[in-house]
């Protein structure tokens, strides 16, 4: 009998997902209608200029967004159709983490990463053994009753990691995760990202506006430009294809030839962002 070659199965299908704001000017594209397909297993970067749509994209995948268009399918579940009690369950499989990481001043970072278990009406051992996983995860299991402002940036991030991993998601949406840190802690931060790819089997979207981010960490990255997505390029050990719009843009605005070299070399701000 011949191998049936079967491709990975989807982690996000979004299908003419669109979305459309209205201010005091007038009606504004968020996002065009568009199609995005993240294979699972994947980290898969979103970049583009400000105001492209990136971080609405990336909301409309768990519906912080609700879509005007089109249908947001994860892991084979189709979530516009979802009604609100099974929606609140299938976001407990889709963490998030933010530029300014939305801690909760007021809890400890213990209580931060229960939050999304107690809201799930988790068990206390459940509760117990998750916090302790996910913090010893991201190397922070002495800080469990520290209060959040105690913390540097990059430790409050990875608190933020842990706290997105408590329910034990699939897929983690990350939006410009490293925008607020050094150049030292984005390295530390997206080796940490990398292992929750690699170790957990984690699906990650992950929004940057910064080349250098995408390029350590993204397997795949999506081009945005004006609420459309322009382009999908594969990135081999970082190595933007040199035939692609991104690659143009790289040559135009970020000064930077696109080489494997760069990719492996040290995370600096300055270098190539968009
Ligand atoms: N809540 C909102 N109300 C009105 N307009 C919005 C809202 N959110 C986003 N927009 C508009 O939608 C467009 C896309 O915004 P979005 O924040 O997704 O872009 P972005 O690529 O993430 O930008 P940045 O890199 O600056 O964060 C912009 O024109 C923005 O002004």
């Amino acid at each position: 009998m011949t191998a049936v070659p079967h491709s990975p199965p989807a982690a996000i299908q979004l299908r003419g997902v669109g979305k459309r704001f209205t201010g005091s000017d007038g009606e504004a594209v968020g996002v065009a209608p568009t199609d995005l397909d993240v294979a699972a297993g994947e980290i898969h970067g979103i970049i583009g200029f400000s105001g492209a749509g990136k971080s609405t994209l990336l909301r409309l995948v768990n519906l912080l967004e609700r879509p005007d268009s089109g249908e947001v399918i994860v892991h084979g579940e189709n979530l516009t159709r979802m009604s609100p009690p099974q929606l609140r369950a299938a976001r407990q499989r889709i963490g998030m983490i933010f530029q300014h990481f939305n801690l909760l001043h007021n809890r400890t970072v213990a209580d931060n990463v229960a939050f999304p278990l107690r809201i799930a009406g988790a068990s206390p051992e459940r509760i117990r053994e998750r916090v302790q996983a996910c913090l010893s995860f991201v190397g922070l299991s002495d800080k469990a009753e520290a209060w959040p402002s105690q913390l540097s940036g990059g430790q409050k991030q990875r608190v933020a990691i842990a706290r997105a991993l408590a329910p034990e998601p699939h897929l983690l949406l990350a939006d410009e995760p490293t925008s607020a840190l050094d150049p030292r802690t984005t390295l530390s931060l997206l080796e940490v990202l990398d292992d929750v790819n690699r170790r957990l089997g984690v699906t990650i979207l992950l929004v940057s506006h910064e080349m250098a981010v995408i390029r350590r960490l993204c397997h795949r990255v999506s081009v945005m430009e004006a609420g459309e997505v322009i382009e999908r390029v594969e990135l081999a050990n970082g190595q933007v294809p040199p035939d692609s719009r991104l690659a143009q843009w790289l040559t135009e605005f970020g000064g930077a030839s696109p080489t494997p070299a760069q990719a492996a070399g040290a995370l600096e701000k300055e270098s190539a962002s968009v």
